[in-house]
């Protein structure tokens, strides 16, 4: 039987939920080398849960972004916050925020794959390393190779041990340049779940590409840098 109108219970409209604020905001960002304006006010907001792909023309300015994001390069002009804070702080919170994989990383010769991901770990004060890095080990089918030096690994290892290294460390945002680099198919398909689940999981993901299939797996947004520009050597 239906209460009278005095004790029913009110149906509240849900409010409207505010937009979150980026966890990442790159406004007007530029980045000059010599005579050439690379970025010349580049603008990107990343959300939680969210993953952007970078794409673009071989120099286009895609490793500058995030070069830029990673604090590995100086801009010329613009701001970046992660957090809603200033990325120059460098702030315990700011550098556990992110987690990036250049194509550039070096590793220790004289570390194993093991100790490598236990340093990571240990560094970032994760609770229970060893399960987690076993866990990891596994994942990136680096088991077998637990206890090779960086120096023995082939280029597609190699590029496993980089992307490993951050999914063993705390992060909100993941910063990837061209993650897809020397994966063989299954690496490939490996890694567009993975970052499908770290977006399930409300990280942010913030990535340079130029695989079409993994972009379409996961991107939420896909940002031409550079698109206004003419390719090198078209230009006026
Ligand atoms: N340290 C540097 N000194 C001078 N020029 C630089 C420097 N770093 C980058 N550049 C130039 O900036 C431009 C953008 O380079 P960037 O690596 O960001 O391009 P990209 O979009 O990542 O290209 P790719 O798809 O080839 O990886 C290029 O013309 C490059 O030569």
């Amino acid at each position: 039987m239906a209460r009278p109108p005095h004790q029913q219970k009110k149906q509240r409209k849900p409010k409207p939920k505010a937009e979150a604020p980026p966890l990442l905001r790159v406004s007007g960002l530029r980045r000059r080398f010599g005579e050439v304006d690379v970025l010349a006010g580049f603008d990107l907001d990343v959300r939680a849960g969210e993953a952007v792909a970078l794409v673009g023309r071989n120099g286009a300015g895609k490793s500058t972004v995030l070069r830029c994001v990673t604090g590995a390069d100086k801009p010329t002009g613009g701001t970046i916050e992660l957090d809603g804070k200033p990325l120059d702080e460098r702030s315990e919170q700011v550098r556990t925020h992110l987690a990036v994989v250049m194509d550039d990383m070096d590793f220790f010769p004289d570390l194993s794959v093991v100790e490598h991901l236990d340093l990571f770990a240990k560094a970032h004060r994760v609770a229970d390393a060893q399960e987690l890095v076993d866990e990891v080990l596994h994942e990136v089918g680096l088991i077998a190779q637990a206890g090779q030096l960086p120096g023995t690994l082939s280029s597609g290892q190699r590029r496993r041990l980089a992307l490993a290294s951050a999914f063993v460390r705390p992060r909100q945002l993941l910063v990837l340049d061209e993650p897809e680099q020397r994966l063989d198919r299954a690496g490939l398909d490996w890694l567009a779940g993975r970052l499908v689940q770290e977006k399930a999981q409300g990280l942010a993901v913030l990535m340079a590409s130029h695989a079409t299939a993994l972009v379409e797996a996961v991107a939420d947004r896909v940002v031409d840098v550079g698109a206004h520009r003419e390719p090198a050597g078209r230009e006026a």
